[in-house]
């Protein structure tokens, strides 16, 4: 049996990719936290903690879990893979023609568990000996106590966005915000490098396996809004984080390859709450789906299926029933709804605090946060079985169970 391949949303998950808090999470202040795209600063022993219940929890119900950060630090340990990581790291262009070789060399020069730490985390300017040659240092130092030659990557706790398994293939994802755009290159290493992924000769539907070209102008597409459904259906959300111009190259590809025979476009609105499908809509079973309905009810669909008599080789179509029950006809089941709940300012609050974005582990048993008590109840009358994690710091960054994660293999509901 392929030991990747995503091929549901609510089937039997069998094997997840996580990224604890860390270093990176060390560096946010009250002035940068908001350009890395967190509401606060974290209290990170707590959130380590946190994260550590959530992956005993997976763990719990058979799940093998890898943590990126363990996987980074297996590779660097092989030559190759170091070389390949640095050698599109430590650039010209990223840290500036004074500092390339000297650090390189001090990167190159340290054990791969701490090599990882300053790729998620970052290389301040004080992170690096103080004997680092050049005379810049210290003038870097002196304008900008805080300044990066990398900068860190607090956003890999949220696995979902850098990398999507569509069905037995996978994506690696050009991001729309510039802080995160460096996250996929580390994923991009540990598919080519890590036996558990090298060896599985993968499919790229689409990105670039090479890490070289990370961007793609404005053709942009983040994990949080694509869902392999199921039925040869994938959801894909189309608003502040993914483009249209990505969406029509994945589905052409899906296409192409007979992976697919038909995309959903879930047009959302461009707004922080609702940044991917998966912070309004998720599902926790064949039939049960959560829903923020002030959202999911504006979203409008559109279908994308293969017509080679069209000039763009695509049959768009704008669907004239509401997205739930779109995807319920293409899945050829009636979705029943949970929507978040609670009075409308609770409805608010849920949803901000990630009520809707669970990650199923399977058909009818999911995660999700323990602050969302409205929604969690209503889940729960409606037959959901909800394994609860704290959110008080892991939820700083607007992200929940879902965007915590990334499944690399999930069995098949219809
Ligand atoms: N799938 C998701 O909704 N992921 C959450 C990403 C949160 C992160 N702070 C971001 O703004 O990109």
């Amino acid at each position: 049996m392929p030991e990747v391949g995503v091929h549901s949303e609510a089937g039997r998950l069998r094997r997840v990719l996580v990224c604890r808090p860390s270093l990176a999470h060390l560096r946010l202040t009250p002035d940068t936290c908001a350009d890395l795209l967190f509401d606060e600063v974290i209290w990170v022993e707590k959130a380590q903690r946190d994260h550590a219940d959530f992956v005993a929890k997976m763990e719990s119900r058979g799940i093998e879990v890898l943590d990126l950060l363990d996987l980074l630090t297996d590779i660097l340990d092989q030559p190759v893979a170091r070389a390949w990581v640095l050698d599109r790291k430590v650039t010209d262009d990223r840290v500036g023609a004074a500092f390339t070789d000297d650090l390189r060399s001090w990167l190159d020069s340290l054990p791969a568990a701490e090599l990882t730490e300053y790729l998620v985390g970052g290389v301040s300017y004080r992170d690096v000996p103080d004997d680092l040659s050049s005379p810049l240092l210290q003038v870097a130092r002196d304008l900008d106590q805080m300044g990066f030659f990398i900068p860190p990557l607090p956003n890999t706790l949220f696995m979902r966005d850098n990398t999507s398994w569509i069905y037995g293939g996978v994506t690696l994802n050009p991001m729309y915000w510039p802080v995160r755009q460096q996250e996929t290159l580390l994923t991009t290493a540990v598919y080519r490098f890590h036996p558990a992924f090298a060896d599985q000769d993968l499919t790229y539907w689409f990105g670039d396996p090479d890490g070289r070209n990370l961007f793609r102008g404005l053709a942009t597409l983040e994990g949080g809004d694509v869902m392999p459904v199921g039925n040869g259906v994938v959801l894909i959300g189309m608003g502040e984080r993914t483009s249209q111009q990505a969406i029509t190259q994945v589905a052409h590809t899906l296409f192409d390859a007979g992976a697919a025979a038909q995309v959903i476009v879930a047009a959302l609105p461009k707004l922080r709450a609702a940044m991917h499908l998966d912070t309004v809509f998720t599902f926790c079973s064949e039939d049960v789906v959560t829903a923020f309905a002030p959202i999911t009810d504006r979203i409008v669909p559109i279908t994308l299926r293969p017509d080679p008599n069209a000039p763009s080789g695509l049959d768009v179509h704008r669907a004239d029933t509401s997205f739930v029950e779109t995807v319920g006809k293409a899945l050829g089941t009636k979705l029943r709804t949970v929507a978040t709940d609670g009075d409308p300012f609770g409805v608010q609050r849920e949803q901000w605090d990630d009520g809707a974005n669970l990650l199923a582990l399977e058909p009818g048993v999911v995660m999700g946060y323990d602050r969302n008590t409205a929604t969690n109840k209503a889940l729960a009358n409606a037959g959901i079985e909800v394994i609860t994690i704290s959110a008080g710091e892991l939820g700083r960054g607007r992200g929940g169970g879902r965007c915590m994660t990334c499944p690399v293999l999930r069995d098949p509901l219809y």
